[in-house]
């Protein structure tokens, strides 16, 4: 099994996260590139959004319309919002075929609901988060049990360079999708409230908010990649940073006084947990 030299994308659900993967693959212009490219929305106030933000990149329809758009496609972005996916899958579903390759963004619907729900076996399960808007986004990959011989090497090839577009993929079990949808899917928001953090205790300290924040943000971008780059392990990168006597321990003393470091693996569990109900609501 393989992909059409000039396939069709259709993005059903081309929301926050369907139209981060978009940007993702404008920009990166991964091969083999769809020859068409269509967004899929509610409403037609999204699908003009759309329309003005990406121009004849891509085409829009919105509603009803959406049939054609998915009857047209070879591949499938799914990323509508897991509690309204059975309804979105049934509007559109005469339109739908069992060759048609399907990549899901969503949290909690498993590769056999899916399939069960669409009719088609051909499902790749994706966890990806909203800095692939950026190309610097993380993506885990799970392929259905069809796609992962080796008859199917080529379409998993064209699976990943697609989704690699939002910066990092990387494949996984789907036994390890919830905890993906955690760490990959919600990581930003836990760090978001740690940058916030940081950048609140600058401003406590007297330092101007917009000096703060600018500080906040390139300290965990500087600090994330030293770890990239170095390949040490963060707790001798942290040790490195612990003057004995100095700032940076008496710090941390409160952090671990305080189980920060336990509530954020926690957190993680939790939006785990979260997960594994979503696609069973
Ligand atoms: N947000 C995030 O950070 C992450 C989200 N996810 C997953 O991504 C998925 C999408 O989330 P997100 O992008 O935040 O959600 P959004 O609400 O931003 O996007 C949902 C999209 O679905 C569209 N839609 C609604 N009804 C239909 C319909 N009948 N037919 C076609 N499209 C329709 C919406 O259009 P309209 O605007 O007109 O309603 C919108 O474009 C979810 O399943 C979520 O679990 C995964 C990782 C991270
Ligand atoms: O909060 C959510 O449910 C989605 C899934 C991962 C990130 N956002």
């Amino acid at each position: 099994m393989s992909l059409p030299e000039n396939y069709t994308l259709t993005i059903l659900g081309a929301g926050v996260m369907g139209s981060a993967v978009l940007s993702a693959i404008l920009k990166s212009k991964p091969s083999p590139f769809p020859s068409h490219i269509y967004c899929c929305t509610g409403s037609s106030k999204s699908a003009d959004r759309l329309q003005s933000t990406y121009g004849d990149a891509i085409s829009t329809s919105y509603g009803t319309n959406n049939a054609e758009a998915v009857r047209k496609a070879d591949v499938i972005i799914l990323g509508c919002k897991p509690f309204l996916c059975q309804a979105v899958i049934d509007s559109v579903k005469d339109a739908l075929n069992d060759k048609q390759i399907v990549i899901s963004l969503l949290a909690g619907w498993t590769i056999d609901q899916l399939s069960s729900a669409m009719g088609n076996p051909n499902i790749a399960r994706v966890m990806t988060n909203t800095p692939a808007k950026y190309g610097c986004g993380t993506a885990i990959v799970s392929f259905a049990p069809v796609l992962q011989g080796s008859e199917s090497v080529a379409v998993r090839d064209a699976v990943m360079a697609l989704v690699d577009t939002v910066g990092m993929a990387l494949e996984l079990p789907e036994k390890n999708m919830d905890a993906a949808t955690s760490l990959v899917g919600s990581g930003p928001a836990f760090v978001l409230l740690m940058m916030q953090a940081l950048a609140e205790g600058g401003v406590r300290m007297g330092i101007p908010y917009e000096v703060a924040k600018k500080c906040a943000a390139k300290v965990m971008e500087g600090t994330a990649k030293m770890v990239q780059e170095s390949g040490e392990h963060p707790e001798a990168l942290k040790s490195m940073v612990c003057t004995p006597g100095g700032t940076t321990i008496g710090g941390l003393m409160v952090l671990e006084d305080k189980g920060v470091r336990g509530a954020i693996s926690r957190s993680v569990e939790e939006a785990a947990d979260i997960a594994a109900k979503l696609g069973k609501k």
